[in-house]
């Protein structure tokens, strides 16, 4: 990871925050999930994001996506409180940000074409053959072949759709991707492939990238940074050497368990 270009810190050594929840809160009906959970996203880092299953992820996603009411905290975009948007500006803030559901979720009656078009006509209005220029540079951009354009979910492999679903979540050039475990049901050449593709979208676009991931190599070799839900709460924050020195008991066991032993930071170039 040495050669990647981690945010431009600035005079604070933080660099610039393009998100922060601060003392969220969530509940379902009498159901606690989050509580007084804190975490910041750094322009230009890839932030892996990874917790036990059922812990919280998603619903911090939907969150700060606003999908998903908090009961109290606060959550800012580019350094706005989201609660003190007007519906204008949400929509100003909501093209900002590119999201890549679990399972890719294309829409299985639509192309390619047509999937990378759907954030285009939600909000933009641009004359047809202007929409298949920008989808085209998008699907090349994340290295589908030309012809990919024309074929429906259902004839793509399961790497090829996430590379779609990823041209969709790019379609408005965002500046923050939000990706829920994208390397999921990829064979490991699929998924250090789709690894790759992020790091690169990262170096040449600036993107920064929050990514929801039990990958431990996606962990390794793509994230600046890592941040650990449990107890409701991001309980561990920091580098991979951090994990890999980090007592607490559940991160110790993800990152230094049986699973993990033939992970070694020396590969990591
Ligand atoms: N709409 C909802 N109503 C009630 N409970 C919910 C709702 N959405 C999520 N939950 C609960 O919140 C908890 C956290 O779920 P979430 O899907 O965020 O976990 P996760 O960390 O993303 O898990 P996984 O790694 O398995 O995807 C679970 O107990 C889930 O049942």
């Amino acid at each position: 990871m040495s050669e990647h270009s981690i945010a431009e810190p600035d005079a604070d050594g933080q660099g610039d925050v393009v998100l922060s929840a601060t003392d969220v809160t969530v509940a379902f009906g009498t159901k606690t999930v989050l509580q007084n959970l804190s975490l910041e996203v750094r322009r230009g880092e890839i932030l892996g994001f990874v917790g036990a299953s059922g812990s919280g992820k998603s619903v911090l996603l939907r969150t700060v996506l606003g999908l998903t009411p908090k009961r109290s905290g606060t959550i800012r975009l580019f350094g706005e409180d989201v609660d003190k948007m007007s519906d204008a500006e949400r929509v100003r803030i909501d093209m900002r940000l590119g999201v890549l559901f679990q399972h890719g979720a294309l829409f299985s009656a639509l192309t390619v074409l047509e999937n990378v078009q759907v954030p285009m006509r939600e909000y933009l209005d641009l004359p047809a053959r202007l929409m298949d220029e920008l989808a085209m540079l998008k699907i090349e951009l994340v290295g589908l072949p030309p012809d990919a354009a024309y074929k429906f979910p259902s004839e793509l492999s399961g790497g090829m759709i996430k590379r779609a679903a990823l041209a969709r979540a790019l379609a408005l050039d965002p500046d923050i991707v939000f990706l829920d475990e994208p390397t999921s049901g990829l064979d490991p050449i699929g998924a250090a492939e789709f690894d790759e593709l992020v790091i690169k979208l990262r170096d040449t676009m600036g993107l920064t990238v929050y990514m929801v991931t039990h990958d431990l190599d996606s962990l390794f070799t793509a994230c600046d940074r890592i941040a650990v839900l449990g107890q409701k709460r991001v309980i561990v924050e920091g580098t991979i050497e951090e994990m890999l020195k980090s007592e607490e008991p559940w991160v110790k066991s993800y990152f230094r368990g049986k699973r993990a032993r033939q992970l070694d930071l020396s590969a990591r170039t």
